[in-house]
């Protein structure tokens, strides 16, 4: 079955509620509106209500059957506070968190947090850093985790990969980026990709020698040691990842050599760069980055997103809550 159609099944009637801080946005407007008369969420506005009525009316939207809430006017303040106050252990002062859940993104996730909804939906108009840090000090990761990270799911017709991480660890350690790696082949398995995980460089198996290329081996092993049953292997180089040809040539020994669809960068920068090749040249849909690893979701958009991408997006968010 098409990823969407299953995911809509999945989320139809449960009356999900997600929060949208970046509400006068046309893109969050336009698509949360169609998700909430498909009746697949019921959407959460954040902001000031008159200025979201105008970028409304200016974008089309009809907010009859939506909430907005204001931040600056919000009778649960004083409690939303002091549960900020009490997450944070003293990293925090009451007067701190009261500037602090004034950001719509703070707010927003402290509503996740307070189960008041089941997920946010931020990042077409705010950058990752001001969208996901409420997220990581205030719902934090799974037990067993140590680091969030973002992965993308890229489709073109019948292809569909896993891109990992090009969103969040500047530049993981050979421990973390391990950790990233076994994380990704779980998500990937969200999407019905049978995972087949490379670890990406500039080395095939020892062809080149330097500490990043040593990182990633390491990452490999340890890796390998956390989920023993998984098909992961690395170093790879993205051609010997992809090309059964190369694959033969430079790693004929590989299981996943040649025909891996799980792909975990060695640090943000070739991450982030990648998937923007892939999607902006080589005509593939991005979708996410989708945040891996935290206790309860929470999405962040590109602020190149279109409405679709808002539209999916979502979706996907609204599936992590099941
Ligand atoms: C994500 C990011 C903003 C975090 O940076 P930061 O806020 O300076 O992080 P800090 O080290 O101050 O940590 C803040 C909190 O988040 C936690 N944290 C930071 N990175 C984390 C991660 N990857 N996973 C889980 N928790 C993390 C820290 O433990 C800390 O928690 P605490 O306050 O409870 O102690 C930063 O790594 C970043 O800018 N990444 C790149 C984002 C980006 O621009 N991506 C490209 C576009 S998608
Ligand atoms: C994921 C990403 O690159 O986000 P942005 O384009 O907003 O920086």
């Amino acid at each position: 079955m098409e990823l969407f159609t299953s995911l809509k099944q999945k989320v139809q009637g449960h009356g999900l509620k997600i929060v949208f801080p970046e509400a006068t946005d046309p893109r969050i407007l336009k698509a949360a509106q169609r998700l909430q008369q498909e009746e697949l969420i019921e959407p959460v506005f954040l902001g000031n209500p008159e200025a979201v009525q105008q970028a409304a009316a200016a974008a089309q939207v009809d907010l009859s059957q939506i909430q907005i809430l204001d931040p600056n006017h919000y009778d649960q303040f004083n409690d939303m506070v002091q549960a900020f106050v009490q997450r944070r252990k003293g990293k925090n002062t009451v007067e701190q968190a009261q500037t602090m859940l004034r950001d719509p993104n703070y707010f927003g996730t402290m509503l996740v947090y307070l189960k008041q909804v089941a997920g946010m939906v931020s990042g077409a108009v705010h950058p990752t850093g001001d969208t996901v840090r409420p997220a990581l000090q205030i719902i934090k990761v799974k037990p067993g985790l140590t680091r969030t990270s973002g992965a993308f799911i890229m489709q073109k017709g019948e292809q569909r990969y896993l891109f990992a991480d090009c969103a969040i660890n500047i530049n993981p350690s050979a421990q973390e980026l391990a950790e990233i790696a076994v994380t990704s082949a779980h998500t990937a398995q969200l999407f019905d990709i049978q995972p087949r995980v490379a670890l990406l460089s500039f080395s095939t198996k020892g062809s080149a020698k330097s500490d990043e290329v040593t990182k990633v081996a390491e990452a490999t092993q340890l890796a390998q040691t956390m989920d023993p049953k998984l098909m992961l292997d690395g170093e790879l180089q993205f051609d010997a990842a992809i090309v059964p040809t190369v694959a033969q040539q430079k790693a004929p020994q590989s299981t996943v050599a040649g025909q891996a669809n799980v792909f975990v960068f060695p640090e943000l920068q070739s991450g982030n760069i990648g998937y923007k090749i892939a999607q902006r040249l080589g005509g593939f849909e991005a979708i996410g980055p989708v945040l891996q690893g935290l206790n309860q979701p929470v999405s962040d958009l590109s602020r190149g997103c279109n409405t679709e991408d808002v539209y999916k997006l979502t979706l996907i968010t609204a599936a992590q809550a099941l």
